[in-house]
């Protein structure tokens, strides 16, 4: 058993979602951060590969003060869990994901990840261990749901979400198209690493809905399986 996996990320107009030297950048407005932080808090995990904290060093708590004290009314955690995919164990020890906001942390890790690594983590987060070289992403997610877990935010970045697909773990997609354009053949993408090389094994996607969200749109997509 997997929890529902769902990826939420945002693209400038041209199809980027970082720039070429892989900066942090505002693709999204406003009511997109709203949107975002009430997805997020009705998330049971949240989960970033190591790529996107080590560009963005994220906290990925949930921003509203009235969602978090929803959450502790229902008996939650302040914010979901976060799950950094990180086979070698290089979280910073110092980044926000470890420090800002309440709640619990997991960094999922291979069992290429240097012993003293883990256990200077291990002072923040529990440490997870599938694969051999990479996180084995399919027994993590099993082992999430073993956690309680159900639900699942992906919040990126491009290498994760390919991944994640190629896998067949990816149950709805939201785009938030926003309206820059960021440029550059090298800037990461929703879907990176080595791509689908089989027309046959593009993941097919079933539109759900689309809707206009400050001067960009928001494209729901639900993944179709045979
Ligand atoms: N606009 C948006 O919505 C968002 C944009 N971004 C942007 O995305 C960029 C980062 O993306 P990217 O560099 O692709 O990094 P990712 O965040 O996708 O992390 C990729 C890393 O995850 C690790 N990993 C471990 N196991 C796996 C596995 N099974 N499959 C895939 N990866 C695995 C790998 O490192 P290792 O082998 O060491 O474990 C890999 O290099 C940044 O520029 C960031 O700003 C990020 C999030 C959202
Ligand atoms: N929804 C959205 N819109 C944008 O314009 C963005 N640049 C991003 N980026 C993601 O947000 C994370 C930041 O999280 P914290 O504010 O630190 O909690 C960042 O890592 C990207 O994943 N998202």
């Amino acid at each position: 058993m997997r929890p529902f996996i769902f990826v939420n990320l945002a693209m400038s107009a041209d199809g980027k979602i970082s720039t070429v030297q892989r900066r942090q950048v505002k693709i999204s407005g406003k009511k997109d951060f709203e949107r975002v932080d009430i997805i997020k808090a009705d998330s049971d995990a949240i989960i970033v590969g190591i790529g996107t904290v080590l560009a963005d060093n994220p906290s990925l708590t949930v921003k509203s003060s009235e969602l978090k004290s929803k959450r502790i009314k229902n008996g939650k955690e302040e914010n979901p869990i976060r799950v950094v995919i990180d086979s070698k164990a290089r979280t910073p020890a110092d980044s926000d994901i470890l420090h800002k906001g309440d709640g619990q942390r997991i960094i999922a890790v291979s069992k290429k990840a240097e012993q003293e690594k883990i256990e200077l983590l291990n002072e923040y987060a529990d440490i997870v261990v599938t694969g051999e070289d990479k996180v084995d992403l399919s027994a993590l997610m099993e082992a999430l749901y073993e956690y309680g877990v159900r639900k699942i935010m992906v919040e990126g970045g491009g290498s994760l979400i390919e991944s994640l697909f190629k896998e067949n773990l990816v149950d709805e997609i939201y785009t938030c198209v926003g309206n820059v354009i960021i440029g550059g053949k090298n800037a990461p993408t929703p879907a990176d690493g080595e791509g689908f090389l089989k027309e046959e094994d593009f993941p097919n996607l079933k539109l759900l809905d689309i809707e206009k969200i400050d001067e960009g749109i928001l494209i729901r997509w639900k993944v179709v399986r045979d």
